[in-house]
């Protein structure tokens, strides 16, 4: 899959800081089961690439590592079988490696220079973060006039309550966001009990 194919397999990407020893598959499994497939597990804790390779098992389930800012951590992303690499940033540095290492990109952009230098590296589908912190919808339109093949993931401050007028966006493809996982603790009866609702907001559309 390319990353264009990887955004448009589901509208909400969960966005996982996975802390601890749990059952990533199983949690991995209630994702999928509930119609997100795409997840992005930030290699933020020790506990990440472990979970990837487990979650990456599962029939169904399209798993990602999240804030791969250097190129030791592109490697184990991908040693670890990360089919996509997301970055809060872009750097040439990184997405020239990224490019090298043929995996599916999805680097953060905040600014119409961000795009700019994107585009220039041949990529054209990009994470806007910190969405909501870097000006939101407005912002997000005002990006988007000069630029109008380009299209968004943004995350950063997505919440349900606002998670239907930025999915109504064009330029938007899916979103991403924290709030489906709460961390150590949390059950999958309640992330399938959050998915649900999701959905079932998303499906009032
Ligand atoms: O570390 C990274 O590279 C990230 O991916 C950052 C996350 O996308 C945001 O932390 C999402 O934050 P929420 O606003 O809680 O949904």
């Amino acid at each position: 899959m390319n990353i264009d194919e990887i955004m448009r397999a589901a509208p909400v990407i969960p966005v996982l800081v996975l802390e601890g020893e749990a059952d990533w598959a199983e949690l991995a499994r209630v994702f999928v089961g509930e119609g997100l497939p795409v997840l992005e597990v930030t290699l933020r804790t020790k506990a990440a690439v472990d979970a990837i390779r487990t979650m990456r098992e599962v029939p169904g389930a399209i798993v990602g590592a999240g804030t791969v800012v250097e190129e030791w951590q592109l490697a184990e992303a991908k040693k670890a079988g990360s089919q996509f690499i997301v970055s809060p940033g872009l750097t040439d540095h990184l997405a020239l490696a990224v490019a090298k290492a043929r995996i599916p990109y999805l680097p953060g952009i905040s600014t119409a220079g961000d795009v700019m230098r994107g585009l220039d590296l041949g990529l054209n589908r990009f994470k806007f973060f910190p969405a909501a912190a870097s000006g939101g919808i407005p912002m997000l339109k005002a990006l988007t006039g000069p630029f109008a093949d380009v299209r968004f993931c943004p995350t950063g401050g997505i919440r349900p309550d606002n998670v239907q007028e930025w999915l109504a966006l064009e330029s938007v493809l899916c979103v991403g966001g924290t709030w489906l996982y709460a961390g150590p603790g949390d059950t999958t009866a309640e992330v399938a009990k959050r998915a649900r609702a999701l959905r079932d907001k998303l499906a009032t559309n």
